[in-house]
């Protein structure tokens, strides 16, 4: 960790019990992505609440144009050099593709990104049986689980392409159904991605953890963006739901610091940001 700056302001380490209280009291969650020290110490400057080492970093970090190829060792040491950076702000690491095998490497995968990492959450995407199981795993061993719902990109190849999710009633309504058993399977977060707005709001109303959308429209309890696309480097097309924060400011500081004002105030993300 970096030494706090001498005139710097402290901040309140943000903590799992304290997410539960921003949901509780109407006080949007600001998230980021982040893949090193570096920018991990320009969030916690910004005072973003909850930096996530995605496996996402797949595509914008290593050039692949999926997320499977990231491997356990790679998020532990993308986990390990961020955590360095980070001091209040609440960090979170993705378990990469096939980690969810079975409970056991599940629980392998867990240990490594906390107890190596200084993950101090993990994050696993889908409401099937054996990630269901996997969630309560977890739990019971002190390791608390963001889960992930509707565009899991893991997924990419069941649905053939990066493709909103829950747009016929049957499909949203399965994943209502399957954010009341992440919830009750012990989640302490959950991530929507990929979704209609109305079923966003619909998602966050039906469960009492906080959500946090990305491309989910505004009525999440947070919001999510990879950090490469709102700083506009993503490279060829980034999705619609992403925002160039960078533009029109003259630093990364400015860029990121804006967007944790819009995310609070609810001016982030606007209708154009979102899918019907
Ligand atoms: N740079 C980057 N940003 C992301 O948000 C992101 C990643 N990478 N990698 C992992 C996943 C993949 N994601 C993506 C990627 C593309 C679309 C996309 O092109 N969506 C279309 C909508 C398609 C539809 O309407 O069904 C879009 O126009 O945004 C969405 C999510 C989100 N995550
Ligand atoms: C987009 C977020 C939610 C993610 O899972 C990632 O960056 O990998
Ligand atoms: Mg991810």
């Amino acid at each position: 960790m970096y030494a706090q700056k001498a005139n710097a302001p402290t901040r309140k380490p943000v903590t799992v019990p304290s997410l539960r209280a921003m949901k509780a009291e109407g006080r949007r969650i600001v998230m980021l992505t982040c893949y090193d020290a570096s920018f991990a110490a320009q969030l916690e400057m910004a005072g973003i609440d909850v930096a996530l080492v995605g496996d996402s970093l797949g595509m914008v970090i290593q050039g692949h144009k999926s997320t499977l190829p990231v491997t356990l060792d790679h998020m532990v040491y993308h986990t390990s050099i961020v955590s360095r950076g980070l001091d209040a702000t609440l960090l979170i690491a993705d378990l990469p593709f096939m980690a969810d095998r079975d409970v056991a490497h599940v629980l392998e995968a867990g240990a490594q990104l906390v107890g190596e990492g200084g993950a101090a959450m993990v994050k696993i995407e889908g409401a099937s049986p054996h990630i269901l199981e996997a969630i309560t795993a977890l739990v019971e061993r002190a390791i608390p689980v963001c889960a992930h719902l509707g565009l899991t990109p893991q997924s990419v190849h069941k649905f053939g392409g990066f493709r909103i999710q829950g747009r016929a009633q049957d499909a949203a309504d399965r994943l209502v159904e399957d954010a009341k058993a992440v919830e009750a399977a012990g989640a302490d977060l959950l991530v929507l991605e990929g979704i209609p707005t109305a079923l966003g709001e619909r998602i966050t109303r039906a469960v009492s953890i906080p959500t946090i959308g990305i491309g989910a429209g505004p009525h999440c309890d947070g919001q999510v963006l990879v950090l490469h696309d709102m700083l506009a480097v993503t490279p060829g097309k980034r999705p619609k739901f992403s925002k160039d924060f960078l533009a029109g400011r003259d630093s990364v500081a400015a860029a990121i610091a804006a967007y944790a004002e819009d995310v609070r105030s609810g001016a982030f993300p606007a209708p154009e940001h979102g899918f019907d």
